[in-house]
């Protein structure tokens, strides 16, 4: 409430002085405008306030075409909700900070963000919601399909309470725009699936595509890292969509850029964020270096800075998974075709493909979240005159549905960070970080055991346990080991290891700190922490750098390439991005690739 009220009241501000401006100024062309001032967090401010950002002074003329660069998501984001009013310019722009508005327009509609550094489903959840609902039967209210949630976007919506079926229908006009921008983003195969079903990039290709066709129109659309999830081949179609949206002002887009990303060629300006400063200038002062702010970029996979543990130790290892003809489809549409892959300890896996080709899905598989991770023996799907074609799903040397699936994700045996568990993990009051992390050991979202590092490993998880585990376990000092593991993620990709704020201070701090007050990278980071922590014997990494400053993803990097993994472990890793994958082909990094359904190794 109190920050809705700021809102309101920054806009209104705004509102007054363009009122007034507009007497003297009712031609601006100017977009955005901030002549010289400081930005601060709303709240008491006192002469001791720090300014979130220090002598901004940045205008976006009509015709120029902007994109934000930060090294990470944090700063880059502040600026974007300064431009949103959640964040006080002082002194505040005469002219208002969109001088282009005319009066009666309200920026609060017609100024929009589409951010991908976090996803929004489920975002601000406090309880665990079931992500794999996806993957099974799609319960009815879950049934809104691409269509009906992007004519909605048009006004457009179904009734409820109608008694007989209704067909929703688009003027003329609207539906040929439909078509074309659905068809452009690549969207239009998918129309009639439930939103629940669509992939990671299918979803931001969808959310691009909403808020460009919201009625009644935004005048200016900020895209914050648009491109992160999707594959190489959409990129520069979405970017040629955006720069012809941007063109003809339907909307005007302002970009957010990671400073390692390409900076598109029809960007003329850069405003670059780092170090509370905004450094402003042409694409080229960009290119050529003049507008650093301290931002890095990644080490090629093969640096020598930091060496990999790495041998190869191709078919040595133990079988971890092992997948023969593994299929999986939905009524009757075959999204992975007789997949066959074996993953041995000691492994790097590189799992590639195109939006949709069935990365995630297979994810679930290994992970026993997906019903069909069940049904993989011979002839599951086949009728009884077919010939028998050998089928199964082996995971930890025995056959899926004979793990329990709760056994199956103790992390001992898995460890996964991808962006569904980034989403669904429950952001409770007074959880802390040192909980957050703990939770790794059992794999499940609440902090466990008296003394908070999980129920231990008892039973039937022993027998799969990993060896050093078991050295413990039997010499009852489970406790200690997990003690001192909880320690080691800490010291390791803990502030300390990025340059953090609490760099300075003691690890326990960081460890006692809310995990819901966290910026996106800490969480993205405190996640990783718990997905490591048990050394599980197969560690899924799926799309994790997304949202965490640069420092973090090579403390990230750094960790895994050194003592993060071992020998004994398998790590699969699932980026469209080649140059954030820890292990360079030097290292022996394998790559499997699906295509149109199939897998094979690259
Ligand atoms: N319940 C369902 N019914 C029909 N199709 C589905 C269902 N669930 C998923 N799909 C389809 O399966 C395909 C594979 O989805 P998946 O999420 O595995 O792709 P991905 O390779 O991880 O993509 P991305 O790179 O975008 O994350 C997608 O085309 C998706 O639309």
């Amino acid at each position: 409430m109190l920050s809705l009220n700021r809102l309101r009241r920054g806009h209104e501000l705004h509102r007054i002085r363009r009122l007034t401006a507009t007497k003297f100024n009712s031609y601006s062309t100017s977009i955005i405008n901030i002549p010289k001032a400081n930005i601060y967090p709303f709240g008491a401010a006192t002469r001791k306030t720090q300014p979130v950002f220090t002598d901004v002074e940045w205008k976006v003329e009509k015709g120029e075409s902007w994109a934000i660069v930060g090294s990470g998501s944090g700063e880059k984001n502040l600026l974007f909700q300064t431009l949103l009013g959640h964040l006080r310019i002082s002194p505040y722009p005469f002219d208002g900070l969109f001088p282009f508005l005319a009066p009666h327009q309200d920026p609060t509609t017609a100024i929009s963000i589409v951010s991908f550094t976090h996803r929004p489903r489920g975002g601000g959840n406090t309880d665990f919601y079931d992500y794999s609902a996806r993957y099974g039967a799609v319960h009815e209210e879950d049934k809104v399909t691409l269509r009906e949630s992007l004519y909605a976007s048009l006004g457009l919506v179904k009734d409820s309470f109608a008694e007989t079926k209704q067909e929703l229908k688009l003027s003329t006009d609207d539906q040929k725009t439909f078509d074309e921008l659905a068809e452009k983003m690549g969207l239009t195969p998918f129309m009639d699936l439930p939103i629940i079903a669509l992939s990671n990039g299918q979803t931001r290709r969808a959310r691009i595509l909403k808020a460009v066709l919201r009625k009644p129109s935004i005048e200016l659309l900020l895209l914050d890292e648009p491109l992160t999830g999707l594959d190489v081949q959409v990129r520069p179609k979405l970017l040629s969509l955006l720069h012809k949206l941007h063109q003809s002002e339907r909307p005007r887009v302002v970009l957010g850029l990671r400073s390692h990303d390409d900076i598109p060629e029809w960007i003329t300006n850069v405003a670059a964020v780092g170090n509370r400063r905004i450094r402003i200038g042409s694409r080229e002062d960009y290119l050529q270096g003049s507008l650093t702010t301290n931002a890095q970029t990644y080490a090629t996979s093969s640096s020598s800075a930091s060496e990999s543990t790495l041998e190869s130790q191709k078919n040595t290892g133990e079988l971890v998974v092992d997948m023969k003809n593994v299929r999986v489809e939905y009524s009757g549409r075959q999204v992975l075709k007789d997949i066959n892959w074996q993953i041995r300890q000691g492994e790097r896996w590189h799992l590639q493909g195109t939006n949709g080709s069935g990365k995630t899905t297979l994810l679930s598989m290994l992970m026993g979240d997906h019903p069909q991770s069940y049904t993989q023996s011979p002839n599951c799907y086949l009728s009884p005159q077919t010939p028998t074609i050998p089928r199964h799903l082996h995971l930890f040397s025995h056959p899926r549905r004979l793990i329990p699936t709760p056994h199956l994700q103790c992390g001992s045996l898995i460890g996964v960070l991808s962006p569904e568990i980034f989403d669904a993990f429950p952001r409770r009051a007074n959880m802390k970080v040192w909980d957050v992390i703990s939770t790794g050991f059992d794999g499940g979202y609440v902090p466990r055991g008296t003394v908070g590092l999980g129920l231990g490993i008892r039973g039937e998880s022993k027998k799969y346990g990993p060896a050093e585990i078991r050295e413990f376990v039997e010499g009852g000092s489970e406790e200690k080991w997990r003690l001192e593991r909880m320690r080691h993620v800490l010291e390791s990709l803990g502030p300390r290891s990025w340059g953090g704020s609490e760099a300075q201070g003691d690890q326990e701090v960081f460890a006692k700190r809310n995990f819901v007050d966290l910026s996106v990278g800490e969480q993205r980071m405190v996640l990783l922490m718990r997905a490591l922590v048990a050394r599980p014997k197969l560690v899924l990494l799926d799309e994790v750098w997304s949202g965490m400053d640069e420092g973090m993803v090579e403390a990230a990097r750094r960790y895994l390439r050194g003592e993060g993994v071992g020998k004994d472990q398998a790590v699969v890793v699932i980026t469209h991005w080649e140059e954030e994958v820890p292990w360079g082909d030097a290292d022996g990094v394998r790559k499997f690739r699906l295509d149109g359904g199939q897998g094979s190794e690259v």
